[in-house]
């Protein structure tokens, strides 16, 4: 008898995020493996004109849901939408609403965040920071509350190469931050915030190391666990293998390299890529919930949740596994052949920065231009270069992550749990899940037919042929510019044993070509046998 499942059964459990990536697949993992879970209230800001309840049906259409509408096709009537605003005071969550969440809550999953790294630092101290303490608050005032499960970042302390299971101390103190950022202005904030980062990379690790100092200090009674989570890739096999929908993290930049955009990737082949499929963390976020809530541990428990010192991966190796699976499955409409490669050299990635993604761009765009349609691949090519900017910090480096927590977790699961909750990542065999992961990119972000994939072959064929046809009439031109040019390279070619090029010339012939008759001669003699006139 599994008894995570069974503990969720019966429960009220609290979500937040549930419309992200991670949410989506908690809130379905949920539901289909405790059917007889009580209610699960998720907290839902209206967005981008769109209600809360027409964001809540729209999301429960998602083909993540589809094995869970199977298995219990009335599962959307155990979710209970709230209208909710992590950045406003009270988590905006009317009277009414917060008396049914005091009176039933069981267990908290804090999902919500703003991920970017780009984020300006007031906002995502207001989203990161401030909504997970006024969450808190509110958790500490249900009445049946029985765990809070925080989902934090294993790069929250990235300033450091040895991350154990603990809570490091803050790069600043949270409050007074917090005092600082509600009096400064906006464009002072920007101008200080490289500042108040220090060694930090971006807004996003930085408030999430705040927030999770905040709830060592603001825990009070709470039952509190922390999942840190590394880079959060397709799932493994839930619900579906390779289930996917968020640009966040490699998924971005796997679809770029295939689509043939992205050829030049600043990274260290030797560096681990510490990637976690999507179905893990959310396993070991909802064991972590039953051991929290049933165990009661002493103090509060960290889980690192990562791959690296158990079953290590290295970016050298993902390159290889996404090429060869885009080379034998093509996405449809490639810009280019996929080829994308990993340098650790800065001046070798610039130059193929220019001459592999600039100069197709404006000779695309160009062509866009002179065919009467709108230029948009420098567009692109610019918000790629941002985001890889934005990402090297994490694929030119390796870190250690203890995962003793996450291992005792393991052993305190029965038979039944280990599956059902599997989060045994020594049983990932990267190339297989690298092909799924690639295959659900193209199926679930970019909506692809696998039928399609003979007509993506036959596209890729036109494109390899334009790239002969391009690069011989390059050459061709190079060629004359150069043999007009340089006696040199005139001599050169003599030795150039084309067939049906020019007999290698005598050292008379050789003397002979000094003089301005015989180069004339030579001139005409040298041209390659495919210039054609
Ligand atoms: C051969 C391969 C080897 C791989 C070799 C090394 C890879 C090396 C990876 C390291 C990976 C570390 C990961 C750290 C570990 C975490 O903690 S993972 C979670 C952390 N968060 C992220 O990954 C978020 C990073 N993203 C951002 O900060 C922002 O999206 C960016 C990159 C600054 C771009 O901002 P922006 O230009 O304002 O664009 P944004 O509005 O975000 O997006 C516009 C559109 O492009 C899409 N998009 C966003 N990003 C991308 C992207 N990268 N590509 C394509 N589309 C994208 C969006 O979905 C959006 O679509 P729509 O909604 O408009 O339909
Ligand atoms: N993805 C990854 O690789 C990793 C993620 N994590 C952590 O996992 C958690 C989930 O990440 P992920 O699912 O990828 O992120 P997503 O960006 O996909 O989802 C973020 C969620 O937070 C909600 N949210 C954002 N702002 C607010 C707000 N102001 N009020 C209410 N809700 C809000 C979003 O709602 P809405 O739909 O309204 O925008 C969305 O549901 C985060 O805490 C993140 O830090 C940790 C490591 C890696």
């Amino acid at each position: 008898m599994s008894s995570v499942s069974a503990y969720y059964n019966g429960k009220t459990v609290l979500i937040t995020g549930a419309t992200g990536f991670m949410g989506k697949v908690l809130v379905e993992k949920l539901l289909r493996s405790s059917p007889d879970v009580k209610a699960v209230y998720i907290l839902v800001r209206p967005k981008a004109g769109q209600s809360m309840q027409e964001r809540v049906a729209n999301m429960l259409k998602c083909k993540v849901f589809d094995r869970v509408r199977e298995d219990c096709p009335n599962f959307h009537e155990k979710i209970k939408p709230i209208n909710a605003e992590l950045t406003q005071p009270k988590l905006a969550i009317s009277a009414e609403d917060e008396e049914e969440l005091l009176t039933r809550v069981n267990i908290v999953f804090h999902c919500a965040a703003t991920v970017r790294f780009d984020e300006p630092l007031k906002h995502a101290l207001q989203l990161n920071a401030m909504g997970t303490q006024r969450l808190l608050e509110l958790a500490q005032q249900m009445q049946k509350l029985e765990a809070f499960i925080h989902i934090s970042t294993a790069y929250a302390n990235c300033v450091r190469k040895c991350i154990d299971e603990i809570i490091y101390p803050p790069p600043a103190e949270p409050k007074k931050l917090f005092d600082l950022v509600e009096w400064l202005d906006e464009s002072i904030i920007q101008d200080i915030t490289p500042k108040l980062l220090g060694d930090w990379p971006n807004t996003y690790t930085y408030t999430k190391a705040l927030s999770e100092y905040l709830i060592q200090q603001e825990k009070g009674n709470l039952n509190i666990a922390i999942i840190r989570p590394s880079i959060v890739g397709a799932s493994w096999h839930e619900p579906f293998p390779g289930w996917i929908d968020s640009f966040n993290g490699t998924s971005g930049i796997f679809v770029a390299a295939g689509k043939g955009i992205l050829r030049t990737v600043i990274a260290n082949n030797e560096a681990v890529a510490d990637m976690i499929p999507v179905d893990v963390v959310i396993n070991l976020t909802l064991a972590a919930g039953w051991y929290t809530a049933v165990h009661r541990p002493k103090n509060m428990l960290v889980y690192n949740c990562t791959t690296g010192g158990i079953n290590p991966f290295f970016w050298g190796e993902m390159e290889q596994y996404v090429m060869s699976t885009f080379k034998r499955n093509p996405l449809e409409q490639a810009f280019r052949t996929p080829n994308a490669h990993l340098t650790s050299n800065y001046l070798i990635n610039q130059y193929w920065i220019t001459v592999s993604h600039k100069a197709p761009a404006i000779l695309y765009d160009l062509y866009m231009r002179l065919t009467g349609r709108k230029p948009r691949m420098m567009k692109i090519i610019n918000r790629l270069h941002k985001s890889m900017m934005l990402l090297q910090y994490f694929s030119t480096q390796s870190w250690d992550w203890s995962s003793d927590n996450m291992n005792m977790l393991m052993g305190q699961l029965n038979t039944e749990d280990k599956k059902l909750y599997n989060f045994d990542v020594r049983q990932l065999h990267w190339s297989e899940y690298i092909e799924s992961y690639c295959l659900g990119a193209k199926k679930y972000l970019l909506n692809e037919d696998m039928s399609g994939i003979p007509a993506a072959k036959q596209h890729l064929r036109k494109l390899r042929n334009i790239r002969y046809a391009f690069n011989t009439t390059l050459l061709v031109i190079i060629w004359r510019i150069f043999i007009a040019r340089s006696q040199m390279a005139r001599n050169i070619w003599y030795f150039v044993p084309l067939p049906g090029g020019p007999p290698i010339p005598s050292n008379q012939q050789l003397w002979a070509s000094e003089s301005e008759s015989s180069r004339k001669i030579h001139s005409l003699q040298l041209q390659p046998a495919f210039i054609v006139h």
